[in-house]
């Protein structure tokens, strides 16, 4: 038999004993149901078991292994040992009460990273690392490198991996995982890193798969935190969405940060002066002494009838009880209960020196006959009250804010009353700070955001406090930072991130755009006044092409036309204001919108890539807004196999074509 007939047969092993470990998990769901002792534990096995066989069952069919590691003399513990290595662990049959060796290792164990990391300068012990190809689900062949007689090539499967045309949402890439990449992969969970990378060094990529290996290496913790991960926009996170549960992966929590915070609708929209001062740091400490100003001195005692008696706080005992909580500076809402308790204590003692007993209901009773007492002097509130008083003015901002900047976030008509307020998105960040001012927001085990450049401080605060007591992973790239309170550096953002000491790591291949179309957009770089580290291309293929138009409806039209012609998703990304009028174009000239060809605003390219983009006018591009040339720069980075630059208008000066 040939070695290919042999993996072949390695194969049909394979999907028996997938079929075999869903089998046994359907049957578990059905014992398990019956066999747990209490409803309780049931119900939780049966849960456990049903996710299991769910998650066997809709597992795409992608192929079950990918690579193979036959270790050889240089490796003290799997000597002699060959290892299929794949998206997830196949067990082997089971023999005399034993199971055999696992037909496939997951791909996160220890043993596979000599995969990704050995070479033939540093074999780590393997003999022969085998990359396997595939056509949908039939094995078509192989590629091997000896690694310890010093053979190590271009994997051509690996180059058709990376240049492959894309079609629909984004993939996992286990099978091709780089070096410099499985290092951020597999760093420790309690390691906050952030990874600088430029357009396509795989950024968003990494994040994805180090979400799936962290919770294969710390599942039970991470089970009860959970994971979370933070994507810039809806349209994104439909891109990304389908990479963790093609992992085996379905228990992540993947969202917009928007929509994390969204406790009230969003109906109304900031002025940019507006946004600009609401994302400051600085609002955490109006937002505080607007909360804090609801609490009063209190003017009287507090007094409570019962019975025939009356029992009394009096008036300087309660301005101690008051004095010592604020100084403890717990939440706002716990600091109300730890006031009603030190009342309820202080009556409870009067009553037990008259003999009587103090005891649960009496408790409760008298907290509740406490209450009015309390909301003189510590009232119950809502993030929405307070921010209520702050945007109609009326708060204490002196010497926080500048009365220019009070003014800009002063609300020109105020609404009646905090039901009738319509909310801005930043005015959704804002209420989260108070919110956890008031009670401390739930916290995830390990939080992931993407295009971390993006966010304003006081939503890197909103980040912070969900993994306060976890760790976290920010992508992103300086130069691609298109709002108006972008990073200018890591380590500022680390710090309102509440991780000063994380590790800033560049990555420095990309594989998606290719060098001639990097070339162009690196023309920009200069402009962005952002200092980046170099990268280099892994694509020299690819084409650019920049055309001179008379009318840019109609080269638009000309540019679809023929990218219709080559396989893959064609996106057309224009200045949004130009998003109706080319759709229209395309429309009117038959050519349909939709399926494979996508057209959106700029603002919305963010993190998405097409095999071939058009992009239109970037001088409307780049003057639509402030940071228009970081915006032209993501436009132009979205390319994964061909570029074409469609201008009626001049190019930008920025942007001068490579020589
Ligand atoms: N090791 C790899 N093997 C194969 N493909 C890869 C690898 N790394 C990244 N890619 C592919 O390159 C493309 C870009 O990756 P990704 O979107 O993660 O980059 P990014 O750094 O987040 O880019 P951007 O900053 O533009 O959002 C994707 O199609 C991804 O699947």
């Amino acid at each position: 038999m040939s070695p290919l007939d042999d993996e072949r047969q390695h194969l049909e092993l394979c999907e028996a004993g997938l079929r075999r470990m869903l089998e046994g998990a359907r049957n578990n769901v059905i014992v398990g149901e019956t066999v747990a002792g209490d409803r309780y534990s049931a119900e939780r096995l049966g849960r456990h078991l049903k996710s299991l066989a769910k998650e066997l069952s809709e597992e795409p069919e992608g192929p079950p292994f990918f690579g193979r590691l036959d270790f050889g003399q240089g490796s003290a513990e799997h000597r002699g040992h060959a290892y299929h290595i794949g998206r997830r662990h196949i067990t082997g049959e089971h023999v005399d009460e034993h199971w055999g060796p696992p037909l496939v290792i997951d791909w996160r164990a220890p043993v596979s990273r000599a995969f990704y990391r050995a070479s033939a300068r540093d074999p780590q012990g393997v003999a022969l690392r085998r990359r396997f190809g595939w056509s949908g689900s039939t094995l078509t062949g192989f590629e091997d490198e000896r690694l310890e007689q010093g053979e190590e090539g271009e994997s051509k499967i690996l180059v058709a991996e990376i240049e492959r045309p894309r079609v629909g949402p984004m993939r996992d890439i286990v099978a091709t995982i780089q070096p410099e990449q499985d290092d951020l992969v597999r760093a420790e969970l309690d390691a906050s890193i952030c990874v600088q990378g430029a357009p396509g060094t795989g950024k968003t990529a990494v994040g994805l798969h180090r979400a799936a290996y962290l919770l294969y290496a710390h599942r039970r913790r991470l089970e009860r935190t959970g994971v979370l991960v933070l994507g810039p926009n809806r349209a994104f996170l439909g891109y990304i969405s389908a990479v963790l549960p093609a992992l085996g992966e379905m228990d992540v929590e993947q969202t917009t940060l928007e929509r994390l915070l969204a406790t009230v609708p969003v109906t109304a929209a900031d002025s940019e002066a507006a946004a600009i001062v609401k994302h400051d740091a600085r609002m955490a400490e109006v937002l505080r002494k607007a909360l804090y100003a609801r609490i009063r001195k209190p003017v009287e005692p507090v007094v409570v009838p019962d019975g025939s008696y009356r029992w009394r706080v009096p008036e300087n005992e309660l301005r101690r009880i008051v004095d010592d909580t604020r100084r403890a500076s717990l939440p706002y809402g716990v600091g109300r209960e730890r006031v009603r308790a030190r009342m309820v204590a202080s009556m409870r003692r009067q009553a037990e020196a008259r003999g009587q007993t103090a005891n649960a209901a009496w408790t409760r009773r008298i907290g509740r006959a406490v209450t009015p007492s309390l909301d003189a002097v510590w009232p119950a509130v809502k993030p929405e009250e307070i921010l209520y008083d702050v945007l109609r003015g009326n708060t204490r901002a002196e010497g926080v804010l500048t009365t220019a900047e009070r003014q800009a976030i002063t609300w020109a008509r105020p609404p009646r009353s905090v039901k009738s307020a319509r909310w801005s998105a930043a005015d959704l960040v804002l209420l989260d700070e108070l919110a956890a001012l008031i009670e401390r927001p739930r916290g995830y085990g390990h939080v992931i955001v993407d295009e971390a450049q993006d966010l304003s401080p006081m939503e890197c605060r909103a980040v912070a406090r969900r993994s306060e007591h976890g760790s976290l992973t920010v992508l992103g790239d300086l130069a691609q930072g298109t709002t108006p309170w972008a990073a200018a550096s890591w380590p500022d953002r680390l710090a309102l991130l509440g991780k000063p000491d994380g590790q800033v790591i560049a990555l420095t291949i990309g594989f998606r755009v290719p060098a001639a179309v990097v070339e162009l957009a690196n023309t920009l770089l200069a402009a962005l006044g952002t200092e980046v580290p170099a990268t280099r291309s892994y694509r020299m293929d690819g084409r650019l092409r920049v055309t001179s138009v008379t009318g840019l409806e109609k080269g638009v039209v000309d540019a679809v036309r023929e990218a219709l012609a080559f396989e893959g998703a064609i996106g057309v990304i224009a200045a949004d204001a130009d998003v109706e009028a080319l759709t229209a174009a395309l429309w009117n000239e038959g050519v349909d919108v939709g399926g494979r060809l996508s057209v959106l605003p700029a603002s919305l390219a963010k993190g998405l890539e097409y095999d071939h983009v058009v992009v239109a006018e970037p001088a409307a591009i780049a003057g639509a807004e402030r940071r228009g040339l970081n915006r032209l720069y993501v436009a132009l980075t979205r390319a994964v196999s061909r570029l074409d630059v469609v201008h009626a208008r001049p190019l930008p000066p920025q942007l001068s074509r490579p020589a």
